[in-house]
């Protein structure tokens, strides 16, 4: 008998691009689970700090991400993430936290060693993933691959309203020296650095409306899947 393979829509691009909102919504379209990749970079980067591991020690890392104890909640309110009977869905958010997950995410065997778990995301009828490689590494036979990207400037600015909006005391010229930070580690490491995938549609967000965003995504995404585009 052939094993049926669903399909998978990619969406990679860097922080603040508004990655998560568009697959929000295309799964609300959809009716598609999601697969947030970066959350597990970030619960590893905080089981590192409470099992005190330091964030370049590969060896002992690989073995906390193999052995990561972590549920995602759906509630009313969102996902709730919780690490070993921990709820940490708040710490998940910070920049130092997204920080700490670019350094561990650069360690080639930290990225092996998660790349199954993140495989067997893959359901019926199809999974919408978010992340950083998911179309070069991760899913390479993807439906729909897009690479969404904006100025740092505008990523900045939005991820600075993001958070004052869920209470953090957060500075902008802060938050963009953060961001620039974060993108240089991203594209520039050895492995699955963040680049789109040749086959990936780019998409530049900096002067478009989230509205306009998803309604060019899903366009694009409909005519892969129907075998259109
Ligand atoms: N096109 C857009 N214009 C303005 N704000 C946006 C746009 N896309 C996303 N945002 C906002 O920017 C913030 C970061 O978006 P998010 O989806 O979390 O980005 P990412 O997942 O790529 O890091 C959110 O508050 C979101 O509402
Ligand atoms: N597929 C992925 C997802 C995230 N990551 C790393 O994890 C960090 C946090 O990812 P994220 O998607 O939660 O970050 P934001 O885009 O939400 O800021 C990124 O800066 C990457 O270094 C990765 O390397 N590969």
């Amino acid at each position: 008998m052939s094993e049926i393979i669903s399909p998978v829509i990619t969406i990679d691009g860097p922080s603040g691009a508004g990655k998560g909102t568009v697959c929000q919504h295309l799964a609300q379209r959809l009716g598609w689970p999601l697969l947030d990749s970066g959350a597990i970079y970030r619960v590893l980067a905080l089981a590192a700090l409470h099992h005190d591991v330091s964030l370049d020690d590969e060896a002992a890392l690989v073995t906390v991400a193999l052995h990561l104890d972590v549920h995602f909640l759906s509630t009313a309110e969102g996902v709730r993430v919780i690490l070993e009977g921990e709820d940490v869905s708040m710490a998940l958010r910070t920049e130092q936290t997204g920080n700490a997950a670019s350094k561990v995410a650069a360690l080639p065997g930290v990225r092996e060693a998660l790349l199954r778990r993140q495989r067997a995301f893959r359901t019926q009828p199809g999974l919408i993933a978010d992340g950083r490689d998911m179309g070069t590494v991760v899913f390479p036979d993807a439906e729909a691959k897009i690479f969404l990207d904006a100025s740092a400037e505008e990523r900045a600015l939005r991820r600075l309203k993001q958070l004052q909006g869920k209470g953090f005391d957060v500075n902008f010229d802060h938050l963009l020296n953060e961001i620039r930070e974060r993108d240089d580690r991203d594209r520039n490491r050895a492995v699955a650095p963040l680049r789109p995938a040749d086959d990936a549609l780019v998409v530049d967000s900096t002067a478009m409306t989230i509205d306009e965003v998803v309604e060019t995504i899903h366009r694009y995404v409909c005519a892969k899947i129907a075998g259109l585009a």
